[in-house]
């Protein structure tokens, strides 16, 4: 299985150069985008943070358990031995250093290796154990004495394929025997061959390609069918009706396994759509809260007035690491260039990078390389990056209309006041219109916004304290 892996890594795309759907439109040229608000791609997102994940997230939440199926039974484990899987299959587990399982495991997993098989719902933040948990479910459910598919997982983008077939490669290194493809792009068929791997792991296109158009194997044949990323699957144009057009091709025993890290109406109602009776399972994500932040805002007369009041601060009080968000690409390259002309050790980070690219960058703030990191609201959510004790809002978040973001802000400066310790956010305002969001803000979480006069030190000093 691992050579497997590898020869789709090998291909000539370069392994996290996110292309989400080779049929969309061109792509707005990145001169077009500087000036528009940097948004985050989901895809690239989740990518990143699952790049990014050091391990499991613990977490404090309790779950919430919903049964469409009356006759289903429902019970949790607390060990992996309890599932009673097969050895070389637990081997792989303990051998990936999973030793007992996550609080989305105890309870998803007999639910997900029931017998008769039952459909599932998860959803859960990013980091809690769903791949493991449904990877295990695809590979436990294998019948190797039959040489046809049996098991599809379909992800929002190529690269994220990847990162679910190396999970599934790891886990079932002690079962050489159970053989899984690729169905990305890049990946060739003989049209006149039949696909004899019991699992594909693939984008949505491909496997239409291949079950449907070149029928190289027959979708009814498929007993499980594992929809990864339904948040991301649902924001990208046209996986949406291929994942229908797939689902439609199914047997009606076929075990259907839906997976999101976000919960909302939209993902909801697609998954209710594509999954029968299915055990419903979310375990909220844990609460961003602004209790341990200090939150100021200072009066500026334009952006240089802003970049003033950051270089007034600077001046005042040793800050260790900041992170400056800006709204446009442009903004953030502009403030770059004056701070790092100023001395300052920089950092950008905006949307026209690769995500191999965020990486790196991400990976020199949080070794200390570069003390200030600029981004834009590709950063806004999802990444934490602990030492951080300064969040600067050189532009405040909005909507599209232009109304206060709290949501983002939330995100934003909720991650500065973590594990007790305190956080300092500083939001710059030019004119009427910023502070008409401010004061939106400060009424929508009812903490109050500090004034803050940049020009006078005492009151800087202040706030170091
Ligand atoms: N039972 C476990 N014990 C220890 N580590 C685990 C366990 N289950 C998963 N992990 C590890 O925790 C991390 C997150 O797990 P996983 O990727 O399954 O989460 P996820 O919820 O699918 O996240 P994402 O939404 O980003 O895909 C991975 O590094 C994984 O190897």
């Amino acid at each position: 299985m691992t050579d497997w892996v590898k020869i789709a890594e090998d291909q000539e795309i370069p392994k996290f150069k996110i292309d989400l759907n080779a049929d969309e439109p061109a792509p707005t040229t990145t001169a077009s985008k500087d000036n528009e608000p940097d948004v985050a791609d989901p895809a690239e997102t989740s990518l990143l943070i699952k790049i990014l994940g050091k391990g499991l997230v613990n977490t404090k939440q309790s779950l919430d358990i919903q049964q469409k199926n009356p006759n289903s039974p429902l019970h949790s484990v607390k060990t992996f031995e309890a599932l009673h899987l097969k050895p070389e299959l637990l081997k792989g587990i303990y051998a990936m250093g999973f030793n007992t399982p996550s609080k989305i495991q105890e309870t998803a997993l007999p639910t997900l290796l029931a017998d008769p098989p039952q459909n599932m719902i998860a959803q859960s933040q990013s980091g809690t154990g769903k791949t493991a948990a449904f990877v295990l479910a695809m590979l436990s459910r294998v019948n190797v004495a039959l040489d046809h598919p049996q098991v599809l997982c379909l992800s929002p983008t190529y690269e994220l394929a990847i990162q679910t077939g190396e999970v599934a490669a790891r886990m079932g290194q002690f079962c050489p025997e159970i053989k899984l493809r690729f169905a990305v792009r890049g990946e060739e068929v003989d049209r006149n061959s039949k696909i004899t791997e019991h699992i594909l792991i693939g984008t949505p296109g491909k496997m239409l390609d291949w079950g449907l158009k070149m029928r190289l194997f027959d979708m009814k044949k498929i007993r499980v069918f594992v929809l990864d990323e339904a948040d991301v699957m649902i924001a990208t144009q046209g996986h949406h009706d291929q994942c229908i057009r797939i689902h439609k091709m199914l047997s009606s025993q076929c075990q259907m396994l839906f997976f999101s890290a976000t919960y909302d109406k939209e993902v909801m109602d697609f998954a209710r759509l594509i999954v029968p009776e299915p055990t419903i399972i979310r375990l909220m994500r844990e609460e961003e809260s602004l209790d341990n932040i200090k939150q100021y805002y200072v009066n500026c007369k334009n952006e240089e007035g802003k970049y003033n009041a950051i270089q007034n601060i600077y001046g005042c009080i040793s800050i260790g690491q900041a992170i400056i968000f800006c709204h446009t690409r442009k903004t953030a390259a502009w403030l770059a260039a004056k701070m790092t002309a100023d001395g300052h050790s920089v950092a950008v980070l905006s949307g026209d990078l690769t995500v191999e690219q965020r990486l790196a960058v991400l990976d020199r703030f949080r070794s200390g390389q570069e003390k200030v990191l600029i981004t834009t609201n590709v950063l806004s959510r999802g990444i934490d990056i602990e030492q951080v004790t300064i969040v600067v809002n050189f532009d405040l978040p909005v909507d599209l209309r232009g109304n206060a973001d709290c949501e983002t802000y939330l995100h934003r400066i909720g991650r500065t006041g973590r594990f007790g310790k305190s956080g300092i956010a500083i939001n710059l305002i030019d004119g009427e219109k910023s502070m008409s969001v401010c004061r939106a803000i400060e009424k929508h979480f009812q903490k109050d916004i500090i004034y803050l006069n940049t020009d006078n030190a005492d009151d800087i000093e202040k706030i170091g304290n």
